[in-house]
């Protein structure tokens, strides 16, 4: 067994399926400890229908999964690689979704990249099992592959991590992460889009980059991993907020992440350890994706932050656009 459950009480689809999702992470690990060696991971590939450039890994590791969650409860596959949902067979009972890997750009550069999963009960069709409310999900998760691997993942009852032994090559629990620390100052964002962002958004960003001397009257750090596995592992562990908001940016408009595989596990995570998730305004759990491989602007962490990011999108326009020092926000 790969995966230690005991004590779990998950339905047995659900804990095979997950066992079959954590002895492909034992096998990427290694495959990817041993990258250079006789295989170069970030060689490029073909382009995916999200018109992102695949790397040899993106593939390695979509195939990895596909294969092995064959002949298990898994009727639909959904993944950022695939086209069109798959169906592994007909009697399944779960519907899964997965970004096979995230953070390819950083495959070549020995910084934390992962796998990011989605589990529904199937619906009528294949599409009509992903097409639907995140809140809706069994299970949600990642596994990450940094200094540690190790999986951390929801099944709506909390937040449960394992740490890959690499001695056995057996997740074992370990104490999971607490409730998200309210107080943390640090935030996640591409800062290089700045000039494509929507004004509440720069508004928010201008008045953390003011620190001390700015109307939130404290200084702020930045952190961007370019691997959403790796920011939801950060603020999972201490806290604060990450943006990928829609920008002006062609083919950017909703953001860059996937809705469905990359956004809605994530949201239901954040959730489960008593953070929030949204589009910048409204609850990502609550939202219908509507395509399989739709974007959206996504923006989660603490609460009150990710609160905060909602209050500057109902400022009128010409207070997201005014220097800080003239904000309503920070008058009353
Ligand atoms: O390069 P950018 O625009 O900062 O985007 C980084 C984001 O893109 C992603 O790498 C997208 O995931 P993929 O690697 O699965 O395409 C996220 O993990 C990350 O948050
Ligand atoms: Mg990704
Ligand atoms: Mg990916």
């Amino acid at each position: 067994m790969s995966l230690d459950l005991q004590g779990l009480a998950l339905p047995q689809p659900l804990g095979d399926a997950m066992t079959r999702l954590a002895q492909v992470g034992v096998t990427l690990a290694r495959i990817i400890a041993r990258n250079g060696i006789d295989t170069n991971l970030a060689e490029a590939r073909g382009v995916n229908i999200g018109g992102d450039g695949q790397k040899a890994l993106d593939v390695i590791a979509d195939e990895a999964f596909m294969d092995a969650l064959m002949g298990s409860a898994v009727r639909y596959y959904a993944s950022e690689e695939q086209d069109d949902v798959v169906e592994l067979q007909p009697e399944g009972s779960l519907a899964l979704a997965i970004d096979p890997l995230d953070g390819s750009s950083n495959i070549d550069v020995n910084v934390s990249i992962g796998t990011i999963f989605s589990i529904f009960p199937v619906a009528e069709g294949p599409n009509e099992s992903f097409l639907r409310k995140g809140s809706e999900q069994l299970a949600g998760g990642y596994i990450i592959f940094g200094p540690q691997c190790c999986i951390v993942a929801t099944f709506g009852d909390g937040v449960i991590q394992w740490v890959l032994d690499p001695d056995t090559g057996v997740f074992e629990r370990v104490p999971s992460p607490r409730s998200l620390p309210e107080d943390t100052t640090e935030y996640a964002i591409n800062a290089s889009n700045y000039r494509h962002w929507p004004h509440p958004i720069r508004a928010f960003i201008d008045d953390c980059v003011a620190g001390a001397e700015g109307p939130r009257g404290k200084n702020f750090n930045m952190r961007w991993v370019a691997s959403l596995v790796a920011e939801t592992h950060r603020i999972l562990t201490r806290g604060g907020i990450f943006l990928y908001p829609g920008d002006q940016r062609k083919g950017y408009e909703r953001g860059r992440l996937r809705h469905v595989y990359e956004c809605a596990p994530i949201a239901f995570l954040i959730t489960q350890a008593g953070g929030a998730a949204t589009d910048g305004a409204e609850p990502i759990l609550e939202a219908l994706p509507e395509k399989l491989h739709a974007r959206t602007p996504f923006v989660f962490g603490s609460p009150a932050k990710v609160a905060r990011v909602a209050a500057y999108h109902d400022l009128p326009e010409e207070e997201t656009s005014a220097l800080f020092n003239t904000r309503g926000l920070f008058r009353s």
